[in-house]
């Protein structure tokens, strides 16, 4: 069967701007896939098309088996999405609007009167508001509400928890899990790593109109690998830990400018390692291991340094 997003070498110029690349990226049906990267990489020029929105230079996208610019209001109705410049009707009071959108975003398959009340709830949205008169993160929930309100098949999700306070980013998180256990398929961007990998099971990055990494977040962690900090007895060569399997690389510390003389006899090394330890807790215990601690790399710190890789 059909992924529920297919990008074939899509491509979109705005004049003589290259917003992509040719950029290929599939969210397979029932995936969370995330979508990252920094200001001006395309996420948003990538979730217009896929809307009909906008229309490719060049390149291939099916939406739900569909191509976008022929699928209509049919295909619409099968999809939810927040936009990531949200522009709302600010005359009307919340609950209103949320009537009119509940009328419009599934034409065929009428939404409950009311249906958004449990989500309105859930995110803490006072729906006798005058949108007008709401804050940029009530603005943002009103914006997620119609995005889940007909339960779609497909979610898509432009920054869906900018201006949004740690509590509600959190419930979001658990209407994503929600959405997915349902069957809804998730293609979500955000600029940080940390918010995708809490719910999305692979991660594209896309950098400068093209994509850099697409990977499964177990792999992106496999990769990350683990920070060791090793403190040897004695003057200890990092040469005898280099070439060790699963070592990647060995930085020896130099000491503090307040040393004292023992501390200057002994040797620290910072050892980046993926995969077992065995070999290099078996090399350490050939000498006196005074300290030794592991903490598992950072995903923020790979994706940043992918990048400032990429850019040179
Ligand atoms: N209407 C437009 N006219 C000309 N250039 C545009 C237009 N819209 C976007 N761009 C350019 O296309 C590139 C991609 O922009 P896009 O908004 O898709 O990036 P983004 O990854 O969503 O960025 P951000 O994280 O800042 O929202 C940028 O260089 C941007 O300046």
């Amino acid at each position: 069967m059909n992924a529920a997003v297919e990008i074939t070498g899509l491509r979109k110029d705005y004049g003589r701007r290259t917003a992509l690349r040719g950029i290929d990226l599939t969210v397979p049906h029932g995936g969370i896939v995330g979508f990252i990267g920094p200001n001006g990489a395309g996420k948003t020029t990538t979730m217009r098309i896929l809307l009909d929105i906008l229309r490719p230079t060049a390149g291939q996208v099916r939406v739900l088996g569909e191509d976008p610019r022929k699928g209509g209001a049919a295909l619409r109705s099968r999809i939810g999405y927040l936009p990531g410049e949200l522009r709302l009707d600010g005359r009307y009071d919340v609950a209103t609007l949320l009537d009119h959108y509940a009328a419009v975003s599934s034409p065929g398959r009428p939404v409950a009167r009311h249906a958004w009340r449990p989500l309105a709830d859930r995110l803490g949205l006072d729906t006798t508001r005058t949108v007008r008169t709401l804050s940029k993160g009530n603005k943002q929930k009103v914006g997620l509400v119609q995005a889940f309100l007909h339960t779609p098949e497909l979610l898509v999700l432009d920054e869906p928890t900018s201006g949004l306070d740690p509590l509600v980013q959190a419930e979001f998180v658990t209407m994503v899990r929600e959405a997915r256990e349902a069957g809804t398929t998730v293609f979500l961007s955000s600029h940080v790593l940390s918010e995708v990998e809490q719910v999305a099971e692979s991660v594209v990055v896309l950098r400068e109109g093209a994509v850099v990494l697409d990977s499964t977040v177990a792999r992106l962690r496999a990769d990350a690998g683990t920070q060791v900090r090793l403190i040897l007895a004695g003057r200890v060569s990092p040469e005898e830990f280099t070439h060790l399997e699963g070592v990647r690389s060995v930085v020896l510390e130099p000491p503090a400018e307040s040393a004292t003389e023992p501390e200057r006899e002994t040797t620290a090394l910072a050892v980046d390692l993926a995969g077992s330890p065995d070999a290099l807790v078996k090399a350490a215990a050939r000498h006196t291991v005074l300290h030794l601690s592991a903490a598992q790399s950072d995903l923020e710190d790979v994706v940043m340094r992918l990048y400032s890789k990429e850019s040179r």
